[in-house]
């Protein structure tokens, strides 16, 4: 385990209740190491965000780790990473979280190439699914990549967890909001033109998973550097242009290639939404479904009528947040 001074600046609650062990990967904001709570024997996750690393920006990596641990300890569904537990001292934050023993789904594109497709359609619901339940409590996650996808087993057929929540943002009730509310007799006209188009940075999250979807079925990015291509990445991106290199794309079906397309259109007011791409033809599939349900919730934790365990509750009240719910 740890060496002795290693775990001898760690706070005397924390290493009375967990023994850390070897680093299982790197995070954004540091590293990840495996440990174990005493009392049970069980395997975690501890996450140390040093807030001392970013000495530039100090305010916002706190900011941005409070706003993570603030955003971890919300939310409750079975593809989101759960925090176990939490210390702080003056200089790092200590955040257990559970252990995802397949690790990063990056290596597991990396390792196979190209992830089969039904397998692909499989990781790609349960991202939805957790991205659904993000933006149905007014959080957009922002940051998501095949990094922050975990995997909970070696095995294809295993649940997908997302984390990293440090990029995210809380929808909140905007002055925009509040002005569309009053009586609009001294309001300029462009504050209405303006209005419309407000309210769709969650759209880009549907982006996101269009290109980690594309990277998982043929095993190379939609947009890179490449001097054949003769433009940045930044204006494959603005412009929309990718290819579909046959040799790769060849054996996947034409509703998983229409599914990329329509995540992957760059006006995001016309974007599939995270809600359409779940009624997408290519997840028309009750098998994946059926075997997602069982993984996402395995029968210990059902009902007596084998309904679904409350993890897939909205956790505030209000369930579904409409497009208004944005900041300006
Ligand atoms: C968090 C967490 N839980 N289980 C694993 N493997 C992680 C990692 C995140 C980033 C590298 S490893």
């Amino acid at each position: 385990d740890l060496m002795a001074d290693e775990q001898s600046n760690l706070p005397k609650e924390l290493s009375e209740k967990y023994m850390i062990t070897k680093k299982i990967g790197v995070g954004v904001c540091g590293e990840v190491k495996l440990a174990f709570e005493r009392a049970t024997c069980k395997k975690v996750a501890l996450k140390t965000i040093n807030k001392k690393d970013f000495p530039a920006s100090v305010g916002t990596a706190t900011r941005s780790a409070e706003r993570e641990i603030q955003i971890l300890q919300k939310i409750d569904h079975p593809c989101l990473i759960k925090t176990k537990d939490f210390f702080q001292t003056d200089d790092s934050y200590y955040i257990f979280l559970e252990l995802m023993e397949g690790g990063e789904l990056f290596d597991r594109v990396k390792s196979k190439q190209q992830i089969k497709e039904p397998i692909a359609k499989l990781y790609f619901y349960q991202m939805l699914k957790a991205v659904e339940y993000l933006h149905n409590n007014g959080i957009i996650h922002r940051d998501l990549k095949p990094e922050n996808v975990l995997l909970s087993s070696h095995d294809d057929v295993c649940v997908i967890k997302i984390t990293d929540f440090n990029q995210s943002k809380i929808l909140e009730e905007s002055a925009l909001m509040r002005t569309l509310c009053g009586t609009p007799t001294y309001l300029a006209p462009e504050v209405f033109t303006d209005a419309v188009t407000v309210g769709y940075s969650r759209a880009v999250d549907a982006w996101s998973l269009g290109v980690v979807l594309f990277v998982c079925l043929a095993g190379y990015p939609p947009f890179y550097p490449d001097a054949r291509i003769g433009l940045s990445v930044s204006d494959q991106i603005t412009q929309g242009i990718y290819t579909f290199i046959p040799s790769k794309w060849d054996g996947i079906s034409d509703d998983a290639k229409d599914v990329v397309k329509k995540l992957l259109r760059v006006d995001p007011n016309v974007r599939l939404t995270i809600e359409e791409a779940l009624q997408h033809p290519w997840l028309m599939d009750e098998a994946m479904k059926e075997t997602a349900e069982g993984i996402m919730y395995p029968k210990d934790s059902r009902d007596a009528d084998g309904t679904a365990d409350s993890g897939d509750a909205t956790v505030a009240s209000t369930g579904k947040r409409s497009r208004e719910d944005e900041e300006e």
